[in-house]
């Protein structure tokens, strides 16, 4: 059968997917088009289409299920209009920050963007050695742009109350509210670590004080609408290069606590610098530092400049936000950091490590790391914090 822009869903082949962008006119007539499926993640198809000119397009189709798992996890396609909408409404917001969209159909699942592969997926470059100089000053951009705009502050009480219908996304929380806030923190089925890491999962499976502190972290999460997040801004969904930074895949959007977006990039930097020796970190700890700074003047200007709220003049008040943004990315952080190391979802950073002796060292010390992070976050007031207790209580890694 052959996929046209009508047609009811299917996922798409390789050779479906060119039928798709002939029948919708992406290529002049008769192009040589080459087609591949390059999708790495955890859960859709991604289609890379290009022309002898190598001039291309992407095709995102998601699956009724969870493509790391199999069709055993039933999961909603409407993932995709979460994803093509977000990608339409931060358009308005940070159009040299994204990928531009071209097209998107419900019924069939898919997205079609812009062809980024002249960048690099962040993580990757990280695992080569690369710094990507701009990377954290335009995610600080990012953070401070999309969820200002969509939260309290910066759209009126009505608006803010019909994106955050447009945005409910049910199942793709559920997903975090599993796998990042309480799977890893009991001995769950998802769960995924060595044999060697058993006696420190089991510590987390005991400390009554950690879970007191996830459980409100999960809470915040769960109850806590304060603006429209990417929901899952890790650094395998950032393409970047020395001048660039492109954000991809928020199929996870929804409204929720700021400081989660703020702490999964904070997290996923934490998870290369704990790979890495004391004396190769600060490059890597730098971007703590920017993204924090970068984020915190743009939101703090648009709070100053352009408030729909009257309370933001109020003396305090910015401050006493921004803390509480910080403490929540602090605590979100440290759960993101155990669940990538114990839980269904890795990162590369931690799992190519070798030899085997040293990653089993560097996971026991990521597993550290995530737990002060939760027990301590009301106490870290700051990066220099987090560089201090990295420091001073993770181990350099040779
Ligand atoms: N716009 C794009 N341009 C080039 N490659 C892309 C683009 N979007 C995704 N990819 C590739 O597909 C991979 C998976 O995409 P992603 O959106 O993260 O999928 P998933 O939702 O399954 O995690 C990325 O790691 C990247 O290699
Ligand atoms: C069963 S989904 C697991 C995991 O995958 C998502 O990441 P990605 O879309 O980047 O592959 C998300 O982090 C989920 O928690």
């Amino acid at each position: 059968m052959t996929i046209t822009a009508t047609t009811e869903y299917e996922p798409l082949t390789e050779s479906t997917a060119i039928t798709l962008a002939q029948d919708l006119k992406f290529f002049k007539e008769g192009a040589l088009l080459h087609c591949r499926e390059i999708g790495d993640g955890n859960l859709n198809l991604v289609f890379h289409i290009r022309d002898e000119n190598n001039t291309g397009i992407i095709i995102k189709q998601a699956l009724p299920y969870a493509k790391v798992v199999g069709e055993s996890w039933p999961l909603t396609l409407h993932r995709a209009t979460i994803e093509g909408n977000y990608l339409k409404n931060a358009a308005t917001l940070v159009p040299n920050l994204i990928p531009k969209v071209y097209y998107t159909n419900e019924a069939l699942a898919i997205t079609i963007m812009e062809d980024l592969s002249h960048l690099e997926i962040v993580r990757n470059g990280f695992l080569e050695g690369k710094n990507f100089p701009l990377l954290s000053k335009h995610i600080g951009e990012y953070l401070a742009k999309t969820l200002f705009y969509t939260s309290d502050f910066g759209l009126n009480q009505q608006d803010k109350k019909k994106l955050q219908q447009a945005f409910t996304n049910p199942e793709l929380c559920k997903i975090t509210e599993d796998l990042v806030f309480t799977d890893p923190f009991y001995e769950s089925e998802t769960n995924d670590y060595e044999p060697e890491l058993l006696g420190s999962v089991e510590e987390i499976w005991n400390d009554a004080e950690l879970k007191l502190e996830v459980a409100k972290l999960k809470y915040t999460f769960l109850t806590n609408g304060e603006a429209l997040l990417h929901g899952d801004l890790h650094t395998g969904s950032i393409f970047a290069s020395e001048i660039d930074t492109k954000v991809i895949d928020p199929e996870f959007a929804f409204f929720g606590p700021i400081g989660f977006d703020v702490g999964q990039f904070f997290a996923n930097i934490l998870l290369q610098a704990i790979t890495r020796d004391d004396s190769q970190r600060a490059s890597i700890i730098s971007h703590l530092y920017q993204v924090w700074e970068g984020f915190t003047f743009t939101f703090s200007d648009l709070w100053k400049t352009e408030s729909v709220e009257h309370f933001t003049q109020t003396p305090g008040y910015l401050d006493f936000f921004l803390k509480k943004v910080f403490t929540d990315a602090i605590g979100f952080a440290g759960c993101e950091v155990i669940r990538r190391t114990i839980g269904l979802a890795h990162v590369a950073d931690l799992d190519t490590i070798q030899p085997y002796k040293r990653k089993i060292s560097v996971k026991q010390q990521a597993l550290l790391l995530g737990q002060t992070l939760i027990k301590n976050a009301a106490n870290i007031r700051n990066i220099q914090d987090v560089e201090s207790l990295l420091k001073n209580e993770i181990k350099g890694n040779e």
